[in-house]
């Protein structure tokens, strides 16, 4: 479906709706990325503004696609995690293209996969961007 062709809704009530739901919206698939590991692609397109995805617990596996969200940086960022109630939603910053990966700034100023002396498995990069939640807007 076109961008155009989509029925505009709003990005709150939407995240309020599905995270009554407790489960996550349709339309993303999780892809396997070099030097990153899992991540989330978008199968539709998005618009700015958009409600995107719940990322209720990013410390624990519990299924939700919300937790495989990568960091992006500058022009690579794509959406914005925001705290709505008590469960963290994910929401489009710019029109985002199908197959896209969603990528969100997590907050911090240096990461250890940027580190050119670190040379640790991907298992120990452990950025936990729930640990920024003081940080959320
Ligand atoms: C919340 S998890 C994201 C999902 C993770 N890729 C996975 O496969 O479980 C955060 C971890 O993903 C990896 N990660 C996230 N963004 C990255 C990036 N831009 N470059 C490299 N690794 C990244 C790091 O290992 C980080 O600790």
């Amino acid at each position: 479906m076109s961008r155009k062709d989509r029925k505009r809704v709003n990005p709150i009530e939407e995240s309020r709706k599905w995270s009554e739901k407790n489960i996550d919206p349709p339309g993303f698939n999780i892809s396997l990325f070099e030097n990153k590991g899992r991540g989330v692609r978008t199968t539709v397109c998005r618009n700015a503004g958009d409600f995107l995805d719940l990322c209720v617990d990013a410390s624990e596996e519990d299924g939700r696609l919300g937790r495989l969200v990568n960091h992006g940086s500058k022009k690579e960022i794509n959406c914005k995690m925001k705290l709505i109630g008590e469960v963290l939603c994910l929401f489009g910053t710019r029109d985002i293209h199908e197959g896209e990966e969603l990528l969100y700034d997590y907050g911090l100023k240096s990461y250890p996969w940027n580190s050119k002396t670190n040379h640790l498995p991907l298992r120990d990069h452990s950025v936990c961007p729930i640990s920024l939640l003081h940080l959320l807007t």
